[in-house]
């Protein structure tokens, strides 16, 4: 099942400038700024009470970030929950109908195995799916 509202994943187009605005915004800085090659992204992550923003600014223009915003303003980008157990519920959103877009979890950041659902099988919104990796 999900658990908690793991993330706010928000696509900007300067990660500096994003970063001192919700440096203010939020009144604290982030803990964490991670690349992830695989998705070719510059993350900058912010905790707030159990849920998180996550600033993603894109490397590449192969980015699906930078793919978002030839098309899209800057903004709410996915919206990200934390599970137990990915697979099982990653099998569970299958038989519900919903169209996944990676087959097996992959390695996001912020320590977690990853998956997403396809916006158009989830009423319009990119929604990931986060378990921790345990150490
Ligand atoms: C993993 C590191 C980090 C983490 O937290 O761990 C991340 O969160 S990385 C985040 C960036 N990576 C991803 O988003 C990977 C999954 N995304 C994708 O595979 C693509 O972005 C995809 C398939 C959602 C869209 O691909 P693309 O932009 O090339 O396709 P289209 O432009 O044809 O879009 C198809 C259709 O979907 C709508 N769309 C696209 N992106 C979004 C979005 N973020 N939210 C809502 N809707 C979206 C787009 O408007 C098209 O709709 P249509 O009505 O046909 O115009
Ligand atoms: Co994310």
């Amino acid at each position: 099942m999900l658990t908690n509202l793991e993330h706010l994943g928000l696509a900007v187009n300067d990660l500096e400038a994003a970063t001192s605005l919700y440096t203010a915004l939020l009144g604290q800085a982030p803990y964490k700024r991670e690349h992830v090659a695989s998705e070719a992204v510059d993350t900058v992550f912010f905790q707030v009470g159990s849920s998180k923003i996550e600033l993603l600014a894109a490397t590449s223009s192969e980015s699906a970030i930078s793919r978002y915003l030839e098309k899209k303003p800057e903004g709410i980008h996915h919206v990200a929950f934390e599970v137990d157990d990915i697979w099982a519920e990653m099998a569970r959103l299958r038989t519900e109908g919903f169209v996944l877009l990676n087959e097996e979890p992959k390695r996001g950041a912020d320590n977690k195995l990853v998956c997403f659902v396809h916006p158009k099988s989830a009423g319009g919104v990119l929604v990931e799916l986060c378990q921790e990796i345990k150490q």
